[in-house]
C-alpha cells in the first residue's frame, strides 16, 4: 500500500469544472475523489454503509459500497445480523477497485476474520492511498457485530496496514486484551499502546468515556498527542457517530487533506451535525439518527464545519508587487505565512493575470487545503470557482454580497470589507459570514483610503453581527493595542506588509503569531 506522505491532491468536488458536451475532439475530465466503504448495512439507515454514503455526499466526495453483512436494526437495537458469503465479499471488492480509482478505503464492521482475510486480498492486488480502519466491534446497543475471532487477524495484520485506526473506549480496550478506559490519560496511554501495533495514527474516540462533560478524543501521531475537545451535546441521536468521523474523515483525505486536518474537520462536521439534529425524532428507540444533510437546509451552519470564526486569529493577505519586489512566489509565500502560523489565507492579487493567477490559486488550494487552512480570493470570483477555493473577499465597490452567494452557493465563504456600522448590518443581511473592518492605522498598501482608528474599529464591532478581523497598517508593534479592545467579537488582524514586505516571511509570521497569541491571553 502507498503511503500517505505522498498523498496527491486536486481540486476535489463535483462543482469545479464542466466538461463541454459538444467537442468532439478533445474531452474534457473532471477528477471525482473517491471513497470505497467495506461495512455492514444498517437497515435504519443511521449508521454503516448508509451513514457512510450519507456523509461523503455532503462533504462532495464519490463513495462506492461494498456490503460485508446485512443488519436488521433500528432505533431500538440490533435484531439480527446476516453475514455475507467470503466469497461474495471478494467479488465485490473486485467488481469496485478493478473499475474505480479508489483513493481511500474505510473499513466498518467486518464480522468475521474469512471476510478479513479477503479483504487484504484484495487491497494487495489493489493499492490504494489510504486505509482508514474503523474496528467496529460492539453496537452503542451493545449488540455484538463482530466478535473475538476477529481480534488476531486485525492486531496482526489489517491495523499495520492502516493509516488510521478509529476504536471507541470499548473497541481499544477489546485490542488491548481488556485495559480499563475511563479517563483520558488512559485514552492517551491506550493510543499509544495500539500506534504499536502498526498504524501510522491512532485516534481513540471518548463519545462513551463515562462522566465527561465534554466529548473529547485522543489522537496520536507516533510522537504527539492531539486532545480534541468538544461539549457533549444532549441528544438521543447519537447513533452513527463513529461511522460518520471515520468515513468524514476518509472522505478529506480522498479530497487531499493531512491527517490532523481531516480528523479536525470530521469532528467538527460530527459536532455541526449533531447539534443541527439533536431535537429530531426518526424511529421510537433510545438511540436516533441524525441529518448529515444539514448544508441543504442550513448552509451557514454547514460552513462553519469548514469555517470558524476563530480562523481569522491571523489573517494573511498576499500582495504580487511585495512577493515581487522580494523575489517570490505567491506560492512560496502562501508556504511561509502558513508554517509561521497563517489561519487564514486570502490571493490579492491586483495585476496578475488571469491564467498565470488561476494556475497559482490552485497550487495554493491545495497547500491550503493539506493544511486544514481556509483560503479565499479577494474580488475575483471568477477564479475562486474556477481554482475550487473555500470563498472570496469583497470590497464595497466589488460585486454585491447576494449576488457573490447565489454565485457561489450555500458552501462557500463570504468576507465584506465595512468602514461604517450600517455596511456591516447590511454584510449580514445578505449571507456574508464575517467582515474586515479598517484602516484600522495609515497604511501604505491600499492608497485613499481613509483610516478609521481604534474608536471606528469598536463601535464596528459593538453594531456587527458578524465576526470581525481588523486590518490596516497593523504589524508586530501595534497588533496588542487592536487586541486590547477586547470586543468578543473581534477575532483576529489581517496583514499585508507586516507579512509579505519583510525578508522572511516566516519569521514574521511566529513573531506575530506569538504577539497575538500574548496579547489574547492578557485581555
Ligand atoms: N453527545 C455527543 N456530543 C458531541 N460529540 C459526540 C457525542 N457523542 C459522540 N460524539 C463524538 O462522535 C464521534 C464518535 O464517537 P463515539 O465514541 O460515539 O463512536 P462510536 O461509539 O464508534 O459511535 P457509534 O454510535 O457509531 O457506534 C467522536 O468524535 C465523539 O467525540
Ligand atoms: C452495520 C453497522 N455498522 C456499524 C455500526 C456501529 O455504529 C452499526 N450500529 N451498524
Ligand atoms: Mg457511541
Amino acid at each position: 500500500m502507498q503511503s500517505l506522505g505522498g498523498i496527491r491532491s486536486w481540486p476535489a468536488t463535483w462543482r469545479t469544472t464542466t466538461a463541454s458536451m459538444t467537442t468532439t475532439t478533445t474531452e474534457s475530465v473532471r477528477k471525482v475523489a473517491q471513497v470505497l466503504t467495506v461495512a455492514g448495512s444498517d437497515s435504519g439507515a443511521g449508521a454503516g454503509i448508509q451513514a457512510d454514503i450519507k456523509v461523503c455526499a455532503a462533504r462532495g466526495v464519490y463513495c462506492a459500497s461494498v456490503i460485508t453483512a446485512v443488519t436488521a436494526q433500528n432505533t431500538r437495537g440490533v435484531q439480527s445480523v446476516h453475514l455475507l458469503p467470503p466469497d461474495f465479499v471478494s467479488e465485490q471488492l473486485k467488481s469496485v477497485l478493478s473499475d474505480f480509482e479508489v483513493d481511500v478505503v474505510k473499513t466498518g464492521m467486518l464480522p468475521s476474520p474469512e471476510i478479513v482475510e479477503v479483504l487484504l486480498q484484495n487491497l494487495s492486488e489493489y493499492p490504494v492511498r489510504a486505509l482508514v480502519v474503523d474496528p467496529v466491534m460492539v453496537s452503542t446497543s451493545g449488540h455484538v457485530l463482530a466478535g473475538s475471532s476477529i481480534l488476531s487477524i486485525f492486531r496482526e495484520r489489517l491495523l499495520p496496514l492502516a493509516d488510521i485506526i478509529t476504536p471507541n473506549v470499548k473497541e481499544a480496550s477489546a485490542l488491548l486484551g481488556g485495559v480499563r478506559i475511563q479517563t483520558v490519560a488512559e485514552m492517551r496511554s491506550a493510543a499509544k499502546s495500539l500506534h504499536q501495533m502498526g498504524p501510522r495514527f491512532v485516534l481513540v474516540k471518548g463519545g462513551d468515556l463515562p462522566d465527561s462533560s465534554d466529548s473529547v478524543d485522543v489522537y496520536f501521531d507516533g510522537n504527539e498527542f492531539h486532545e480534541l475537545h468538544s461539549p457533549r451535546i444532549a441528544t438521543r441521536n447519537t447513533h452513527g457517530t463513529g461511522c460518520t468521523l471515520a468515513s468524514c474523515i476518509a472522505a478529506e483525505l480522498a479530497k487531499g487533506s493531512n491527517m490532523l486536518s481531516a480528523v479536525k474537520v470530521a469532528k467538527r462536521f460530527v459536532d455541526t451535525a449533531l447539534n443541527y439534529s439533536k431535537d429530531i425524532v426518526i424511529g421510537g428507540g433510545m438511540q436516533g439518527p441524525f441529518d448529515h444533510f444539514l448544508s441543504l437546509k442550513d448552509p451557514q451552519s454547514y460552513r462553519q464545519s469548514t469555517f470558524k470564526p476563530d480562523d481569522l486569529f491571523l489573517y494573511a493577505v498576499t500582495d504580487s508587487r511585495m512577493n515581487k519586489k522580494w523575489n517570490r512566489s505567491i506560492v512560496d509565500a502562501v508556504k511561509a505565512a502558513i508554517e509561521g502560523g497563517a489561519t487564514i489565507i486570502q490571493l490579492r492579487e491586483k495585476e496578475a493575470e488571469t491564467r498565470e493567477f488561476l494556475e497559482e490559486a490552485k497550487s495554493c488550494v491545495d497547500i491550503c487545503r493539506s493544511n486544514g487552512v481556509c483560503l479565499l480570493i479577494n474580488d475575483r470570483i471568477d477564479i475562486a470557482i474556477a481554482c475550487d477555493a473555500d470563498g472570496v473577499h469583497v470590497g464595497q465597490s466589488d460585486m454585491p454580497v447576494d449576488l457573490v452567494r447565489s454565485l457561489l452557493g450555500p458552501d462557500k465563504i463570504i468576507g465584506v470589507s465595512c468602514k461604517t456600522q450600517e455596511q456591516a448590518h447590511q454584510a449580514w443581511k445578505d449571507g456574508a459570514d464575517y467582515i474586515g473592518s479598517g484602516g484600522v492605522f495609515p497604511t501604505n498598501t491600499k492608497a485613499n483610503n481613509r483610516t478609521i482608528g481604534l474608536d471606528g474599529l469598536r463601535e464596528i464591532c459593538k453594531a456587527s453581527k458578524l465576526p470581525v478581523v481588523a486590518i490596516g497598517g497593523i504589524g508586530i508593534s501595534n497588533a496588542e493595542s487592536v487586541i486590547r479592545i477586547g470586543e468578543p467579537n473581534l477575532k483576529g488582524v489581517a496583514v499585508v506588509s507586516a507579512l509579505f514586505d519583510q525578508e522572511c516571511v516566516l519569521t514574521q509570521a511566529k513573531k506575530l503569531h506569538k504577539t497575538l497569541t500574548e496579547s489574547k491571553r492578557e485581555h
